[in-house]
């Protein structure tokens, strides 16, 4: 993805420095006597495993928490961090995973928001931001008419117009499709050509070392190892990270079931949100037994599909015929209802869908797991609430404080994995998976894919819709892709190369379509 530039690996006095930075939650050590430097113009990475501690030490870098003990040095003076609007008039900037932009206003009235300036007088400055780190975007567009990549490209405008001089980055590239990756890459290294210090936080070994100078890596709460990225491998990197290699899923041929478990044919379907994809004339097949990848990359219409499914958005009775579950027409149910039918459903927001973050971990395992014998005569069956809110944390490996630990309490690769072992072990015969394995770490995000196919070789019929394309060539069976709400043909997993899945990705399989019409015709 190109070489590494900038002031890194330059002997400038440091930037930010961190000693013996300590922060606990009750008796949880999140981070445990930090001690990090950053030059100007360096890109350095954070990486560690789910609940090691890289959150709670940005939070501390950007002000929304302060350490029990240790110092912050800024440009060779001791801070005390008190909030992030203090953090920012020091030049700290940071990049958040969840956009926060209003999708009624233009770039630059969303950006207005943020300072003291009309949107009139800031276009100019946007562009011209825009034009020196290569982050073109139109200031006078609506929000809503963008894609991912320019909305975060307007999210790094707004924090460039600070002038910082540290960037922090929270997984930046998760949230691109893999073509927006190096333009991302290359207004990183401009930013630390120009002196911009960056603090990368991936889980992607090859992100890391194509862009970084150096990457710190904490294990429970502990730096473990500071390194020059450059002498590392990916397989150096995890072992430092995870303290073993990379676990590969195993896999053997799928054997699906004739009868499908789960169908859609022929549906079309206008969203209610005026923002939202329409789906158009989708037609699917999940058997038993195997595993269905949907590729694409997202805002093509994946929610609208997932909610299509889970009976978030359930079609009119005269609809109901369209979506069908082991044959039985179900369009017109809601989730509860196709739950009782054997469905589960892991969605793609883990805070506020997948789980309620201010309930503890055994009500929510009680909220979607209460069918399996948790609520008798009314009353709840708590040992078993308790045991199986355990069974799912010991067997998903989720680091926490135990069963009535409160959902916000975990880090978010936790709580992804609380929530997938949740829905895992109601036992389904189909299973929807969104994301199944966004923010978590690679030797869990492995284990994960590995229950997948576990769970698919006991005969359940999965489908998995994932923007990681690595994800479903490793996990599915059968690949389609969405485009613009369109689904292509399904291809099998033997057949399926990045290229033909990438030409399908931007609407090739749409021109076939149309191609093979005109023969026919
Ligand atoms: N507000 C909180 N209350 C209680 N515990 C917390 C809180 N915030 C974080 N923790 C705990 O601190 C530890 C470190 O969490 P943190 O979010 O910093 O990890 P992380 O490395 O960013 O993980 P991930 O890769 O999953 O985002 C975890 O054990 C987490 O459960």
């Amino acid at each position: 993805m190109g070489s590494k530039s900038g002031a890194g690996a330059s002997c400038a006095p440091p930037l930010l420095e961190l000693a013996g930075v300590t922060k606990s939650f009750a008796t949880t050590v999140a981070n445990d006597d930090i001690s990090l430097s950053i030059a100007p113009g360096e890109i350095h990475a954070i990486l560690g495993e789910n609940g090691a501690g890289k959150s709670t030490l940005m939070k501390m870098i950007y002000g929304v928490l302060a350490p029990d003990s240790g110092r912050i040095r800024w440009q060779g003076e001791d801070v005390l961090m008190r909030n992030p609007a203090q953090a920012r008039s020091l030049g700290i900037g940071m990049v958040f995973q969840h956009f926060s932009l209003f999708e009624t206003l233009t770039v630059a009235e969303n950006i207005s928001l943020s300072t003291s300036q009309s949107a009139a007088k800031l276009s100019p400055r946007i562009a011209e931001i825009g034009n020196r780190f290569g982050l073109p975007v139109d200031p006078s567009a609506m929000v809503h008419s963008l894609s991912v990549g320019q909305r975060q490209r307007a999210e790094i405008i707004r924090c460039l117009l600070q002038q910082p001089k540290l960037i922090i980055m929270d997984e930046p590239t998760s949230v691109l499709p893999p073509s927006g990756i190096p333009p991302l890459f290359d207004t990183i290294r401009k930013l630390a050509e120009d002196g911009c210090a960056v603090l990368f936080i991936s889980h992607k070994l090859e992100e890391i070392r194509a862009l970084c100078h150096r990457a710190t890596i904490m294990r429970a709460g502990k730096v473990v190892a500071a390194v020059d990225v450059a002498t590392q491998t990916n397989r150096s990197l995890a072992e430092l990270m995870i303290g073993r290699e990379i676990p590969q899923p195993s896999r053997t041929p799928a054997k699906p079931g004739k009868r499908p478990a789960l169908e859609i044919r022929a549906l079309t379907h206008e969203p209610e949100d005026p923002f939202g994809t329409r789906l158009e004339g989708i037609d699917l097949v999940l058997h038993p037994g195997e595993i269905v990848g949907i590729a694409g990359v997202s805002g093509n219409g994946q929610k609208e599909l997932a909610a299509i499914l889970s009976g978030e958005t359930s079609l009119s009775r005269a609809e109901r015929d369209r979506v069908r579950i082991n044959g039985e027409s179900c369009g017109d149910l809601g989730p509860g209802q196709r739950r009782k039918l054997g469905l589960s459903f892991v969605p793609e927001e883990r805070n506020g869908r997948g789980a309620v973050p201010e309930m503890t971990l055994v009500q929510n395992a009680l909220l979607t797991a209460h069918p399996l014998g948790m609520v008798q005569k009314g009353l709840i069956a708590r040992r078993d609430a308790r045991a199986f809110t355990e069974h799912c944390i010991s067997a998903m490996n989720v680091r926490c404080s135990g069963a009535a630990a409160e959902a916000r309490s975990l880090s978010g690769g936790n709580l992804q994995k609380f929530i997938v072992g949740r829905e895992i072990r109601l036992q389904p015969k189909i299973l929807i998976a969104s994301q199944p394995t966004w923010g978590v770490d690679i030797g869990a995000a492995a284990a994960i894919r590995q229950e997948l196919i576990r769970l698919r070789d006991s005969g359940v019929a999965i489908l998995v819709i994932s923007d990681e394309l690595e994800e479903l060539f490793e996990v599915a069976d059968r690949l389609q892709v969405l485009f613009r709400g369109r689904l292509s043909p399904s291809v099998d997993r033997a057949d399926a190369n990045s290229s033909l899945v990438g030409e399908y990705m931007t609407g090739g399989f749409l021109q076939q379509r149309i191609d093979s019409e005109a023969v026919a015709a």
